[in-house]
């Protein structure tokens, strides 16, 4: 299977890297910078028990447009961000048989994707794993997951076609855990609803799981948050199950927890940060719905002042 991860990033970087120690056929699209990094070095993975390197395959959105085979897989690991410019980038590599799976939290990008590439072509994605670009431009795993559902967007009971069945191996092969829910749509949604659930209890107090519920009046915060996001997904026709509450509470209510979402550590690290696609989204389709999100407005707007002032507004 000829496979382009698009983004050699915290996401890319690591599902490619998993992908390419297995031998898979990967190729990585990557801007000029990170490709002259990648040469150097090699696409190195750090974690608490482990250090490996792949020498990646590489190629640039010029050298794209040069005339090849198609793609079977792309998996797209780009910022909302950056999606826009990665979609028209990575076109020249999808053809009538590509199979498109965005990494990305939210929800906007299936819309923005069925639109370039036609419905067909792209498969909802959830990605679950902890990963973090450092300084030098390796991926640091932060926590031992590694977790890729994916599956056809219009499926809503589990089935399981053959080009899904034919990918699944590819990445189980590779030690990515890769389940096909009964509805990946709905998959996405509860990310969706735990990102912004977490995401908010973080960055609206600037601190991590622990520094928020180690606080009075701070266990209160993730289950208001919660309820709001739960609501939204509810009135979208896709309520989450108990199972899926207690997760997401277990998650933002754990005393002493240095957990942080991706969203926090941009944030703090003076970075833009997924503001729109995550929460602008989500308070648009609140209102939309006539459901009342006081908490997550604050957080949009606290998540905009900093966007606004990353921007040199
Ligand atoms: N980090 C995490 O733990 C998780 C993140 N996610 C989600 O995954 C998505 C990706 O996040 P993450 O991997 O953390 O982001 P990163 O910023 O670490 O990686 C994105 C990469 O995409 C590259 N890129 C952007 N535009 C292009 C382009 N046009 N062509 C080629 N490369 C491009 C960037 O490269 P450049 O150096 O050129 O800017 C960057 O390396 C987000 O939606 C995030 O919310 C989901 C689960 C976990
Ligand atoms: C919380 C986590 C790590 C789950 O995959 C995530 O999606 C993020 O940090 O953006």
């Amino acid at each position: 299977m000829k496979i382009l991860v698009v983004g050699a990033g915290a996401t890319g970087g690591y599902f490619g890297a998993l992908l390419a120690r297995a031998g898979e056929d990967v190729t990585f699209l990557v801007r000029p910078a990170r490709a002259a990094a990648l040469r150097g070095r090699g696409l190195r993975v750090v974690g608490r028990d482990e250090e490996w390197t792949v020498e990646p395959r590489l190629v640039t959105a010029d050298e794209l447009r040069e005339p090849h085979e198609p793609y079977d897989l792309v998996l797209l690991s780009v910022k909302s961000t950056g999606l826009d410019r990665a979609i028209e980038d990575v076109a020249p590599a999808v053809g009538p048989d590509t199979a498109v799976i965005p990494l990305l939290n939210g929800l906007a990008h299936i819309d923005a994707l069925n639109a370039r590439f036609g419905a067909r072509a792209v498969l909802g994605g959830v990605a679950k794993v902890v990963t973090t670009l450092d300084g030098t431009g390796d991926i640091r795993r932060l926590a031992p997951l590694a977790h890729l559902a994916f599956g056809e967007q219009d499926v809503r009971d589990g089935t399981v076609s053959a080009r899904v069945e034919r990918i699944r191996k590819v990445l189980e092969g590779a030690g990515i855990d890769a389940p096909v829910p009964a509805d990946v749509l709905t998959a996405m949604w509860h990310k969706w609803v735990f990102i912004t659930t977490f995401g908010a209890v973080t960055s609206l107090m600037r601190g991590t799981v622990g520094d928020v519920y180690d606080t009075p009046g701070g266990p209160d915060l993730g289950p208001a948050l919660l309820d709001e996001t739960a609501a939204v997904a509810a009135a979208a026709g896709h309520p989450v199950t108990e199972e899926e509450r207690a997760a997401t509470l277990a998650v933002v209510s754990a005393s002493g927890s240095p957990m942080v979402p991706s969203l926090y550590r941009d944030l703090v690290a003076g970075r833009p940060t997924e503001v729109e696609h995550l929460f602008g989204d989500l308070t648009a389709r609140a209102r939309a719905l006539g459901v009342p999100t006081p908490l997550l407005d604050l957080a949009t707007l606290h998540l905009r002042v900093h966007q606004r002032r990353v921007d040199g507004a």
